[in-house]
């Protein structure tokens, strides 16, 4: 398949709706299986090889997953792999119920119960996919718990057995996999944060759907798409040009710090740092400048009047902000540095607002005038910001995606909700997931090290872009996002999850990225 699809996110109502047009178009509905079950068994061979892995249980519902999995068993069989099935299902698809006729005929052994099945290396899971419609109860339940209590991989196909497709919930019970195998394109499920318990790894198991069928059902719909590494790669501000200089590769200004959250300004610039920007400029209180100029010596540090809490007072009156070609404002302000927030709003500058920042701007109950401003706007709010920001997103659904893309129509801002399953929505309902983390950025500073990182990256795409400002500034967050949940992994696979502090985490933004692009 072309690639410029394999990164979008569908419902099942947009997968069969894609699938039913390969059927209407002549591909009879037996050969599709064949296919996917083909490719399915040849990741399985790669990941489980026969000399390591050779017993194989198969658990197979009564629908068109359970057929996928059934066909799997025959292959699995056919390579030498000692395979067994269990059919817990009554009344199944005539399809699936052929299959399993001929797995009997070929003498694989076929149980009803899992606790009749001999030991096993591998589980596979097509008990149920995108069909899933109610409550998982009865021996179906059973067949479930069974399989979460299994030692060994459980590899689910499409999905983990009892997931809902669109929501990602467990209907009553669900398989909590080792690995996933999604068919041909990722379904809601996979960027939904109540999901990720039972996903395991995710991959992608592309069946060749032709790009015309998907076009056909999605062209009209807001893009919703899983950020990989050719979408990032065409986003990142590489290479640069031969004859740049430092001007025109963006000029940031951050304002942050307070006397109580000295450490949140020096973050937020060390993520600056990384991005890679020309210049850097920090507006801190007075009393913060000495010790952010001996830590950050090539950033120019501006020192504001401060109040008697050690906030920002003001800005400085002589301070130019359309000098800058972005602002990134809020890590450690504390909530006394309400007048610095009205004037980074007040300015015609491109601007990131984060962490104080947001509470600032919740308590002047502005979102509504973000729409005049003249600049694009970027917030990246975690989720108790958000719901301050935005009480009534999140009341209804625990989506943050469609949260997300709500609040950016109400802002007329780029709207980045933090999480497991990071949501990045544009204004005109365009939204990506940043599905790669780590828990351990379940940390406070990880956010200021973000800010940076994302106002570092706005304020290059600012300085060199011709582009449409506000779809730049998505790019920015989209980067800044993905790369340092990729900082972020490298640092935990080197220190375990409990070992990613925001120093230790700036510390692999650099090398992290030129590995990914080797
Ligand atoms: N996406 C595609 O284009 C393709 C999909 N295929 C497979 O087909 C699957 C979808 O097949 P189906 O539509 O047959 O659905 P499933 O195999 O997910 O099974 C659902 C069946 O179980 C019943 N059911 C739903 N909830 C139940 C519950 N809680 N308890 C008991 N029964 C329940 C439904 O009535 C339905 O018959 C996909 O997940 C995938 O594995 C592949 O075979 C071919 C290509
Ligand atoms: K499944």
């Amino acid at each position: 398949m072309s690639c410029e699809f394999l990164d979008r996110i569908v419902t099942v109502e947009q997968m069969r709706a894609i699938e039913g047009r390969l059927f209407d178009a002549g591909m009879p509905v037996a050969a599709l299986m064949e296919k996917v079950a083909g490719r399915i068994a040849t990741w399985l061979v790669a990941q489980f090889p026969l000399q390591h892995y050779p017993r194989i249980a198969v658990v197979a519902g009564l629908g068109h997953n359970g057929g996928d999995a059934l066909v799997v068993a025959r292959e699995l069989a056919a390579q030498g792999y000692r395979v067994q099935v269990c059919s817990p299902a009554e009344r199944l698809k005539p399809l699936t119920a052929d299959h399993l006729r001929f797995v009997e005929y070929l003498g694989i052994p076929v149980v009803k119960a899992i606790a009749g099945l001999a030991p096993y290396d591998v589980l596979i899971d097509g008990l149920f996919g995108f069909g899933l419609e109610r409550s998982v109860e009865g021996a179906m339940a059973d067949a479930v718990a069974a399989i979460n209590a299994a030692e060994c991989p459980v590899v689910s196909i499409d999905l983990p057995s009892g997931l809902h497709t669109d929501t990602g919930q467990a209907l009553g019970i669900a398989v909590q996999a080792t690995h996933t195998l999604c068919l041909g394109l990722w379904k809601r499920a996979f960027c939904q944060e109540e999901a990720l318990a039972y996903l395991g790894q995710p991959h992608l198991i592309d069946f060749d759907i032709p790009p015309t069928a998907i076009a056909a059902v999605l062209a009209a719909l807001p893009t919703i798409r899983r950020a990989t590494l050719p979408a990032i790669r065409q986003r990142l501000p590489l290479p640069r040009q031969v004859n740049t200089h430092k001007y025109r590769v963006g000029h940031l200004l951050v304002v942050a710090g307070s006397q109580p959250y000295a450490g949140a300004a020096l973050l937020a610039a060390l993520g600056a740092r990384a991005s890679g920007v020309g210049m850097l400029t920090l507006a801190v209180p007075e009393s913060l400048r000495l010790m952010i100029v001996a830590q950050i010596p090539e950033a120019l540090v501006l020192g504001c009047p401060e109040t008697e809490a050690g906030a920002i007072a003001h800005l400085p009156d002589t301070l130019d902000m359309s000098r800058y070609s972005a602002i990134a404002c809020g890590p450690g302000l504390s909530r006394h540095a309400g007048g610095a927030v009205q004037a980074v709003l007040q300015s015609p500058t491109p601007l990131l607002l984060d962490a104080d920042g947001l509470n600032l701007l919740a308590d002047l109950g502005t979102i509504e005038t973000l729409k005049q401003r003249q600049a694009p706007t970027v917030l990246t709010p975690h989720r108790g910001e958000f719901k301050r920001l935005f009480p009534e997103q999140l009341e209804n659904s625990e989506d943050g995606g469609a949260a997300a893309q709500q609040a950016a129509a109400q802002s007329g801002a780029v709207v980045l909700l933090k999480g497991a399953c990071t949501a990045i929505a544009h204004p005109n309902g365009t939204l990506w997931y940043v599905p790669e983390s780590t828990p351990a950025l379940a940390r406070g500073g990880s956010g200021d090290v973000l800010t940076g990182l994302i106002g570092g990256l706005l304020a290059q795409a600012m300085a060199s872009d011709t582009n449409d400002a506000l779809d730049s500034a998505l790019d920015a967050a989209l980067v800044g996002a993905w790369w340092h949940g990729q900082g972020a992994r490298a640092a935990a696979r080197d220190r375990t999850e409990l070992g990613v502090d925001g120093t230790q985490l700036v510390q692999y933004l650099n090398p992290v990225l030129a590995q990914v692009l080797a």
